[in-house]
Order: structure tokens, then sequence, then C-alpha cells
């Protein structure tokens, strides 16, 4: 049978197709057009496989047995329905390569747009395509960038066929043919065979006249002088560039370094038309291929064109007619300013731009997909913002994912942030995403782990927040320690510790990433006392466990005081982002927890924010875009209202977001333990977060979302199908808070204001340790059990308070800052005083136990967005605990504390207001909040 694309063969041109799909594969498509219109090649690049693939469920099943067969990431389940289409194109062509003894018959795959700035990630992937493809007849495609070129020689040197794509400009094209013509004489030089070795240059043609004729358009509607010069060149400069090009390869192959080649056996590296589908429906739809017929070239044509080709082509070649005439195109274009290098420099990074966009497409549709199968293997989240604030997210998802925002965070590319030394401080990505844990020798310490009652952890901040997490969530095993963590420096919460074990038969981890933090350190030397005194002098060290950065104080003590183990830290993680590393771990496997299902689970979601995932549909990014813009728009009061079983997640958020993110006066407040109230209560500086786990009651938050919702604040809501997802909530939090650092424009991995405080409070410890003596100041009022402390008097104490609270405006917040011990009744008594605050002057609240918010939302308080108004609470310590080895006991370390933190808040220009109980504690608290109820009325 006849056809006029096969015809084209006789006039010395090769026809590909410029088009892949699996049913066409499959359903013998390919095949036939091979036997009827002799098409000797296939090109695919990432908008053919982003249509093919992104659209439609042909590849359904695949992607559900990739994603079921070991819950891969997306980009490796593209990769894989890829490779699948790639080899079997390259087969069904392997005929026509093997009759044509590899001059002909090959299939084209193109590394990653993402790459294409880099050589060395180019011609890795590169290499890494041609050997999981396996196949002779494949070609892998490069880009004409600056990056790509010397890649070109490099592969070709390797023994690889090579297709450089996005070509539009002479220059470009030239400096390819050298690539090319060096990689080949480097393997002659080296002895290697050059002769089964195959190239194209893919001179890209219809995309030149979009542009350029866009140009003319644009002049002619604006009435240029040259409106009929610029008119007539309509449609030409592409075929005439294109037919300058061919005249150069003609030049080549006659050249005398090509020809030593070709002795040796070398095939010239062809032309390839690419783009040559119409995009102007004023032009005719055969234009790309009637005008550019020649000798030893390709044309790739997609299927519409073929047909219509097919249908009424003309068949003369074409491509050496008129050269003089091309000349004058290129010469008039010139004349008439049309930038032409211009043009075809930006193509290249619009063609980049082009084939990312698709490939984000893709990888974000397969990510839908993805997240779809796995249904409630993975931790759903819903936003209702409000429209303008749902705007700017979706604008910024849109500018990360052109930015590459996924991509570079991964790559711990500083810029992001800004321009420091965050990039060393990723680790806790990889924590998340690879065993970076030895769970055998977890499984081995839980083993001997059992044999104690209980196990008390030591640790501030990071360093004991998210084992309290994992502990109040999942919950110990049977037959393995109660944890309690004590993460403060309260006498009375020492002792409630104390008296609730029994210290010969209690474990003890001593959790700092430093090494050197001043509350670990004097816990640990306390209950070492303990339990030398229990167990007997020199035998304490066998229950204790530390777990530290290498190299740390603590490592030291460790060893010399004889502890039974010591844990590593990775020393680029940070405190606040170490709960999936030994931080959260090691306590989690003493508590019969399985560490292995527990990073199992939370890979899903590791995998479902990976790098190769775009923005929009990536987890971790939808949710920091969310908290950077609303910070943005002034909503930066962050409210925690999980569902009861995951109250203990709010502490370990609060402080990842406020450590994280609250500096240089910006940030987020994170809210928690705020109870909920009436849309009434709230002003326009709220984000609210909803965490619930299944089957909890949907209880007080769930019930009132819809209110707040209905009244147009912004509400997300995270659902959790099981406990053991509570690792997907760590991770999707670390990279959002990473996120919206990016977004607000700060470091995200440091804590400045936090070691302000901390230099204080060890001046006055230390200065104690000296002199004995600790000055609290003088109050400026007595009243009952309560003295005030402030910077002036201002009559009784209802209006001593008044004065403090006028000071709160809109967007500020009150903060608590309780200096007393922990306890459900002490929470409860701050809530109330929060909540008749919050009603009367619509702010937020927050509340922190002393010390133990100085390793957290301290940070923020200080550094973050200004307006807080803080009520610090002090008491005596009564019955107090002495430090083993020290003049200062608890109860001076405490109050050296509260006293430093209201140093550098009033540094700061915070306002503050300082109320010491004398007595009971909880009497002086039902005092205070009549006082505050009074001075609020
Ligand atoms: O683990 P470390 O070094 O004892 O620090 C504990 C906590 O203190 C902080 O450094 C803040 O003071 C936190 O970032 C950290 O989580
Ligand atoms: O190799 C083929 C090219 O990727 C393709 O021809 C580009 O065509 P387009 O400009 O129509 O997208």
């Amino acid at each position: 049978m006849t056809s006029r694309v096969r015809d084209l063969g006789t006039l010395g041109q090769a026809v590909w197709l410029d088009f892949l799909e699996r049913s066409f594969l499959t359903e013998g498509g390919l095949a036939r057009l091979i036997a009827q219109d002799g098409v000797t090649g296939v090109t695919s690049n990432p908008s053919i496989f982003e249509k093919a693939i992104g659209h439609g469920d042909a590849y359904d099943p695949d992607i559900i047995q990739l994603v079921e067969g070991g819950a891969r990431g997306v980009g490796d389940v593209y990769e894989e329905l890829a490779v699948t289409d790639i080899r079997t194109a390259a087969d069904t062509l392997r005929p026509v390569y093997d009759q044509l003894g590899g001059a002909d018959g090959y299939v084209s795959i193109e590394v990653s747009p993402y790459l294409a700035d880099s050589t060395a990630d180019t011609i890795a992937e590169a290499r890494r395509l041609w050997t999981e493809i396996d196949r002779p007849n494949l070609m892998i495609k490069v880009p004409g960038t600056k990056a790509g070129v010397p890649a070109v020689r490099r592969l070709t040197a390797a023994g690889l066929n090579v297709n450089i794509t996005l070509l539009f400009a002479l220059d470009t094209y030239k400096a390819v043919a050298e690539a090319y013509l060096a990689g080949l004489e480097a393997r002659a030089a080296g002895g290697e065979d050059v002769s089964r070795i195959a190239s194209v240059a893919s001179f890209f043609v219809s995309r030149i006249d979009t542009r350029i004729d866009t140009v003319i358009d644009a002049r002619v509607k604006a009435g240029d002088a040259e409106a009929e010069a610029l008119r007539a060149l309509r449609g030409k400069v592409a075929i005439a560039n294109a037919k300058l090009a061919y005249q150069y390869y003609l030049e080549l192959i006659t050249s005398d370094r090509w020809q030593s080649l070709a002795a040796r056996g070398a095939r010239p590296q062809r032309l390839l038309w690419a783009s040559t589908s119409t995009k102007d429906a004023s032009l005719p739809d055969v234009l790309y291929i009637d005008a550019l017929v020649g000798r030893d070239t390709i044309n790739t044509i997609p299927p519409k064109t073929m047909d219509a080709f097919r249908d009424h082509g003309t068949l003369a070649e074409t491509l050496v007619e008129d050269v003089d005439g091309a000349c004058r195109v290129l010469a008039e274009a010139d004349r008439l300013g049309l930038d032409l290098a211009g043009i075809t420099a930006a193509l290249v990074v619009d063609g980049v731009g082009q084939f990312a966009a698709a490939s984000d497409a893709l990888l974000g549709a397969i990510a839908e997909k993805r997240a779809a199968l796995l249904g409630e293997r993975i931790n759903g989240l819903r936003a209702s913002l409000p429209g303008p604030l749902q705007d700017a997210v979706d604008t910024r998802l849109e500018a990360a994912r052109a930015e590459g925002w996924s991509r570079r965070l991964w790559h711990g590319d500083a810029s992001l942030w800004t321009g420091g030394d965050e990039g060393a401080w990723l680790g806790w990505l990889q924590a998340g995403a690879v065993d970076r844990i030895d769970l055998e020798d977890l499984a081995a310490f839980a083993a001997e782990a059992r044999s104690f009652k209980d196990a008390v952890l030591l640790g501030m901040g990071g360093s004991s927040l998210g084992a309290e997490v994992i502990a109040g969530v999942l919950g110990r095993a049977e037959g393995y320690p109660r944890l309690h963590v004590l993460d403060s420096s309260d006498p009375g919460q020492i002792a409630t510790v104390t008296a609730a074990i029994d210290p010969g038969r209690t474990l003890f981890f001593v959790s700092s990433k430093s090494g050197s933090t001043m509350e670990p350190d004097l816990l640990r030397s306390y209950f070492f006392d303990l339990v030398e005194r229990a167990a007997g002098t020199g035998r304490a060290g066998r229950q204790f466990v530390a777990i530290t950065d290498p190299g740390s104080a603590l490592e030291r003590t460790a060893r010399t005081d004889g502890f039974a183990r010591v844990f590593a830290g990775d020393p680029s993680i940070g405190g606040r982002y170490s709960v999936l590393s030994v931080f959260g771990m090691v306590p989690a496997a003493a508590m019969g927890i399985d560490v292995g299902s527990l990073l199992a689970a939370t890979r899903l979601m590791v995998q479902s924010c990976a790098p190769d995932v775009p923005p929009k549909a990536n987890p971790g990014f939808r949710l920091g875009a969310i908290i950077g813009e609303a910070v943005k728009a002034g909503r930066n009061k962050l409210t925690i209202l999980p569902s009861a079983s995951l109250k203990p997640i709010g502490a370990w958020l609060e402080q990842l977001l406020a450590e994280s993110t609250g500096k240089q006066g910006r940030g987020v407040v994170p809210v928690d333990l705020e109870p909920v109230g009436d849309p009434a209560a709230y002003d326009d500086d709220r984000l609210f977060v909803h965490l619930h786990l299944a089957g909890d009651q949907v209880g007080e938050p769930g019930a009132r979302l819809a209110a707040l919702e209905k009244a147009g604040q912004p509400v997300v809501r995270i659902t959790l199908a099981g406990r053991d997802r509570i690792g997907q909530e760590f991770f999707r939090w670390e990279l959002a808070t990473a996120v919206a650092g990016a977004i607000i424009g700060i470091d995200p991995f440091d804590q400045p204001d936090v070691e302000a405080a901390k230099l204080k409070t060890r001046t006055l410890v230390d200065a104690y340790e000296r002199t004995g003596l600790l000055e609290p100041g003088a109050p400026v009022l007595r009243e009952g059990a309560l003295s005030f402390f402030a910077e002036r008097s201002a009559g009784d104490g209802a209006a001593l308070l008044r004065t403090h609270f006028e000071a709160l405006r809109p967007g500020g917040y009150a903060g608590f800052l309780a200096y007393i011990e922990r306890s459900d009744v002490h929470e409860a008594a701050l809530a109330r005083m929060r909540v008749l605050i919050r009603d009367a002057r619509r702010v937020a609240t927050v509340a922190g136990f002393g010390p133990r918010f100085l390793h957290s939302t301290g940070q923020a308080y200080k550094g973050g967005p200004p307006g807080g108004v803080f009520l610090e609470i002090t008491r005596d310590a009564d019955p107090d605990l002495a430090i083993p080895g020290r003049r200062a006991s608890f109860g001076t370390v405490q109050m050296s504390q509260a006293l430093g933190d209201l140093e550098v808040l009033a540094e700061r220009g915070r306002r503050w207001l300082r109320v010491h109980i004398d007595g009971d504690t909880q009497a002086g608290l039902v005092a205070l909040e009549r006082l505050v109820a009074a001075a609020l009325a």
C-alpha cells in the first residue's frame, strides 16, 4: 500500500512518531504505523507522558499494583510506567533497528527537566535510564541548555545514544554538533567502537514562529510603519532558520574532521525536526512537514499532523530549495528588529519550564491517584479558608511549584530561607525517609527495658515532647515500663514523679542533644543520687540511658558514670525536629512500641511529601503554605484543637512552630489548650487546626468548627484513622514548618532568643552559687497572698491587672507564664482565666509552665510577633528540693529562670507583670482568677 508518509523515505527523510501511549502501543497502533507508513522511530517528552498518564484511567491498574506492591513514591511510579512504555516501543521498533543495522529504529526518553541546569545530574540520570531501560535502540534526550551541551559530549564518549532536545538557535546546534564530534573522538582515542552510536539534534520549529508571529501581530496591531514587511514574515522565520541549520549539517559531514570519524564507521548526528505540528490555525497544517523535507533528516510528527500529511502533504525535497531566500528572511527579520537570538534563548528556558510544568502536572496527578488508593492509610487534610487566604495559598503553591521548592527543600537549598546554614539542619527529612535507626538494636534494648516498672525521661523541649506525645497517644505495651516525662525544675513536679516511681526499678533517660542543657543535667544528678541511695553506690549507671549528640558533655558523663546505653543523635537534626530519630524512637521502644511499624506507617506520609511531589499535591507543603500565608495575612495565632486522644500533640506542635518561626518580630504564635469558644470570641488573627483521631468523640472543638467556618474563620481539619498514624503528623508538621518558615522569610532551624533567657538564668544561678543570694526585686503591691511586681504601681491588684490587660491590642495576645507545678488543676485554673480574657478582649491567649515553655514557645514570646502581654506567676517552692553538690535548690533554679525570663521579655519591650503567690498555690490561683475577672469587668 502506498503512503505519502512512507514516501518521505524515498526522499531520504525518516519519519518518527511524536507520541506515545500505553493502549496505542499494546493494541498495535505503533506496529501499524511502522508497517504502513514506514515510521522508524518514536519521540516522547514530559508533555507527551503527562497527556498519556496524567489523564484518564488507562494506567490505573499499573498504578494500583505499584502502590500496593511497595507503597512507592510518585517519582518511582511515574518512572516504572514510562520505562515500561519506552521498552515496549523500543521492542516494537527493534526489527527496524536490526534490519537497518542500527541506522534507525530508535525511541527517545527525556531526562527530567528538573536537572536541565546541572551537567552532573543530567549525566547521572541519563546513565541511570540507559541502564534501567537497557535497549540498544534507546536514545536519551538531553536538553540543549548550557549544562546540557557538555553532558552530550560525556554521554557520547560513554557510548550512549543521545537526542539533544530543545534546540532553537543555530549557534547552540553548532555547539551540540561539536560536542557529538568531540565525544566520538574521545571514544576513538580510547580505542572504543564508534560505529554503534547514534545521535540526533532535535531542532524545534513551530515554537519559533509562534513567538515571532506573536511579536509581528502585536506590532502590526500597534500600527507599525513596517506592517507590510512584518506580515510577510509570518510563518517563515522558523523554516528559514531550519534550512540554515541543515546547510551547516551538510558542510559538517564533508569536513575532514567528520570524514576521519566516518572512516571508523561513525554515524552522522542527524537533524531531527521537532515541534512540527502547526500551532497557528491560519497556517497550513502540514507546513512544517512540507517545507522541511531533506536527505538524512528526520521529522518527528504527532498523529494528527501525520494524518494530515498522509491526506494532503506535498512530496518534494524542499529543505535545499531557495536557501538564499531563507538567508533573506533572516536578514529581513534582523532589519525589522525581530530579535531571533533573544527569542530562541528565551525558548530554551521556556521549553525547560514547560516540560517541568508538564512533569509537575503528571506527578501531581499520580500523587492524587496514590492518595486516593491509600485511603485512610494516609492522614487526611481538608481546609476551609476565607477566599483571599485560599487565593494566596493557591498562588503560593503554584509559585512554589514553578520555583521547584519541593526539590530545593529536599536538596537543602538554603536560599529558600535566609541563605544561611539551613541546609545543614535537614537530617529530619532522612530520619523520616529511611531507616536511620538500628531496629534490631532497639528491639534488644526494648527487651532490656522490660525489667523496669517505670521509665523517667529527663529532657527539655524537643528532646522530650515527642516521646511525651508517643506515650500519650500510643501508650505502652503490656509488660513494658510506664513513661514519665520530666521537663521542669519545679520541685513539686519533681516530687510528684519521685513519689510515683520505685527508684530501684526505674529506667532513666537523660535526653539532650547538646548535652549541656541545665535542667536535664540537674535532674540527672538528682535522680542518679536517688538511685545510688536505693541501689547502692556505683550501681546507678545501669539504670541510666543517655540520648545525646556525639561528643557532648552528657556523653562523657554517661561513659564516666557507667550508663547502660548511650544512643547517638544526628547532629544535622535540631531538637524540635528530632522525634523520628533516636530522641523519640528510643523511649518509644522502651514502652514496647513497634518502632519499625510506626516508621513504616510514617513513611507513607514521607513519600507523599517527597521531592518529586509538587507542592499542591504535597500534604506537608499544603499545610505549610496555609500556615505561612495565614501569618502573612495577620492570622498568626495557630489555634490547636485536638480531639481527646490527641491532646498531647499540642505541646509538641507549639515547640515546633513557635521556636522555628517566632523570630525577627514574625512567625506563628501557637495557641494550645485554650477552650474553644463561640465565633464572637475571635478576631481575625486566627487559624484553627483540628486534629481528629477516628473513634474519638467529635466533642467540643469538632462541634464548634462548623460555626467558626460559617463565621469566615479559616479551619484546617486533619484526620487520623489510627493512633499509629501519629508519626505521619510529626513529619507533615515538620515539613510544613520548614515551608512556612520559607514563606515567612526566617531561618526555621535556629532559636536566637531562647539562648538569651538561658544565659540570664545561668548568670543568676551562678551568682547564687557564689553568694547564696537571689534578688527577686520589691513588689509594688501586696494583696492577701499575692505580691505584684511591675514597672509601676497602679492602685490595687485589680487595677494593676486592668492596666496590664489594657495593653492588649487587636492582634496581640495574653500570655500566662506559670512557674508552678504542671497539673490538671493548675491547667484548668489558667484555662478559666484565659477564657475570661479572650471573651472580654477578643484576643488569643497562651499559657506555659516554666521552665518547660522556655525551651519551646518562649522563643516566639520574645522574638516573635509583638503584641504579647505577659502575666508571670511565681511562688516559693515549699517544700523545696536540694540538688546534690549544689548550693542552689531546684526552687532557686526555677525562680532564677522566672526572673531571667522576665528580664529578657522586658528587654524586648514586651509588656509584663509578675504575680507571686505566697503559700498555697491553688488558693493563690483562685484569688488571682477573682482579680482577673474584676479587672476585666
Ligand atoms: O536537647 P537539648 O540540647 O537539651 O535542648 C533541649 C531544647 O532546648 C532548646 O534548645 C531550646 O532551649 C530546644 O530547641 C531544644 O529542644
Ligand atoms: O522531540 C519532540 C519534541 O519534544 C516535540 O516535537 C515538541 O513539540 P511541541 O513544540 O509541539 O510541543
